[in-house]
């Protein structure tokens, strides 16, 4: 397991979750039926649009702030609760909802962060499906600028990062200039209303 160098997170990463050809089929309807969007931030004063499409769906609750925005779920698909379900077998987690983040080439990114909003709780377990293009996801230690840990993420694979992983660690999809292909991320999060 590569992961069992990087210390004070846990990260379980499966290259072949499902099949290249269940994956082609999820990765199609999903690029035909979700309505993306490309929320705007606010950065040191000034509005960008983030370097990526977005999609929340979730059960009616499950509201959930990125990109500094408070965003209501849309409803769960069919496809999407099928993946769910598939999801929490695997980890026995429960999971409330699904951030889904299209990156049309190699020039969408996502820059450093930590998934430690307060409505995940303090040590969430997040399930993180890759579909389409690899792309390398890195970590460094928060308060450092080093890379300490990267994976590519594949086609078809799943990456669960738990325990105190969001806590002393931050990730990135930095941009792959030699990328044409788009890649489609889906983290199922479980989010505690009441902390929101
Ligand atoms: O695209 C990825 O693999 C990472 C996505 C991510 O870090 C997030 O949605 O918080
Ligand atoms: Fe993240």
């Amino acid at each position: 397991m590569p992961a069992a160098s990087l210390a004070d997170a846990e990260l379980r990463y499966l290259p072949y979750w499902v099949e290249p050809g269940v994956a082609d089929s999820w990765l199609a309807r999903l690029l035909e039926e979700t309505p993306f969007e490309q929320p705007r931030v606010r950065l040191f004063g000034r509005e960008h649009p983030v370097p990526r499409q977005v999609a929340w769906y979730g059960d009616p609750q499950a509201r959930y702030r990125y990109s500094g925005l408070l965003h209501q779920p849309l409803r769960w698909t069919s496809l999407l609760a099928e993946i769910r379900t598939l999801l929490q077998a695997e980890t026995g987690q429960p999971f409330n909802g699904v951030l889904l983040n299209l990156y049309r080439d190699g020039n969408d990114a996502m820059g450093w962060h930590s998934d430690d909003e307060p409505e995940l709780g303090t040590e969430p377990v997040i399930a993180s499906l890759s579909l389409g293009a690899p792309r390398r996801l890195d970590f460094r230690r928060k308060g450092t600028t080093r890379i300490g840990h990267s994976l590519t993420l594949g086609h078809g694979s799943l990456l669960v990062m738990s325990g105190s992983t969001q806590h002393h660690w931050q990730h990135q999809i930095a941009r792959a200039r030699r990328t044409s292909a788009p890649r489609l991320n889906l983290t199922f999060r479980l989010i505690e209303p009441s902390r929101a």
